[in-house]
């Protein structure tokens, strides 16, 4: 399964960790792979290292990391480094999906935000691997065109869009964060899987794991079906 999103800052990562926890919760083991980790120094804990606090026992991989907070094309340029292509990401992804139930995959930022000189996206690798894709969105004003223009993406390169995920949901929701629940599967034409709290990142991680389940509820009055977040085939690279 692949986790982007309508862009950065919108909750992909705390997504990530209830989706894990939620897993881990049904007795299924759990990879998290950040494919390329920017704005973040050597010694500081990442994404993945935050799913692991927040969700868990669950494997962590990075494939590169750079500390310019910048997409990872631009980051990985200016830092003289070799970037990380798409199939690279999938080849990796396959890997830990022969070990493992589940793995997640998240990008950085937005579904095509570039890793590489060439335009290779986080799209591309979902391509490769032939993955399920998650959609995390803002709860509020302007979501909806974020999320379609995301949708219709996914949609013309025939890529499955699992569904959509609002990655902070506020404890007193205005008009429009009431009326995106019904709009937001609408112009995604996918289900509203789930909505994370806001502030569920700061939760003590026992109260986290214990929560989790309860807010990825498919159209949120349901049990989540963890068997939906399976890799289903390896990557079609050689
Ligand atoms: N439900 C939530 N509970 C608590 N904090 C949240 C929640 N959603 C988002 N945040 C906060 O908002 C910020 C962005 O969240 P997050 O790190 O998950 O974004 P992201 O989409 O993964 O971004 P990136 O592109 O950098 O990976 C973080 O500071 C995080 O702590
Ligand atoms: C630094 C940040 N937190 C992410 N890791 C990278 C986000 C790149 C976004 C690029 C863009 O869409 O303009
Ligand atoms: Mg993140």
């Amino acid at each position: 399964m692949v986790i982007t999103g309508t862009g950065t800052e919108v909750g992909k990562t705390v997504v990530t960790a209830a989706v894990a926890a939620t897993a881990r919760a049904a007795g299924r083991s759990v990879a998290v792979l950040k494919a390329a980790q920017t704005g973040v120094r050597p010694d500081e804990p990442g994404d993945a290292a935050e799913v692991a606090r927040l969700a868990g026992a669950v494997t962590t991989a990075e494939l590169a990391r750079y500390p310019e907070p910048l997409a990872p094309a631009t980051a990985a340029r200016r830092a003289g480094r070799a970037p990380v292509h798409p199939h690279a990401v999938a080849e990796a992804a396959a890997k830990l999906a022969t070990e493992h139930d589940l793995v997640l995959v998240e990008g950085a930022g937005g579904l095509l935000v570039r890793f590489d000189a060439g335009g290779g996206t986080l799209a591309d690798a979902a391509g490769l691997l032939s993955a399920p894709v998650l959609v995390v969105t803002p709860a509020g004003l302007g979501t909806l065109n974020s999320t379609e223009l995301t949708a219709r993406e996914l949609r013309s390169r025939r890529l499955d869009l699992a569904g959509v995920v609002i990655g902070s949901w506020p404890a007193a929701p205005d008009l429009a964060a009431r009326c995106n629940l019904a709009d937001l599967p609408d112009v995604a034409g996918a289900p509203l899987l789930g909505a994370v709290p806001a502030g569920s990142g700061g939760l003590d991680p026992a109260a986290f794991r214990t929560a989790a389940p309860h807010w990825l509820a498919p159209r949120l009055d349901g049990t989540w079906d963890a068997a939906a977040f399976q890799v289903r085939e390896a990557p079609r690279v050689s």
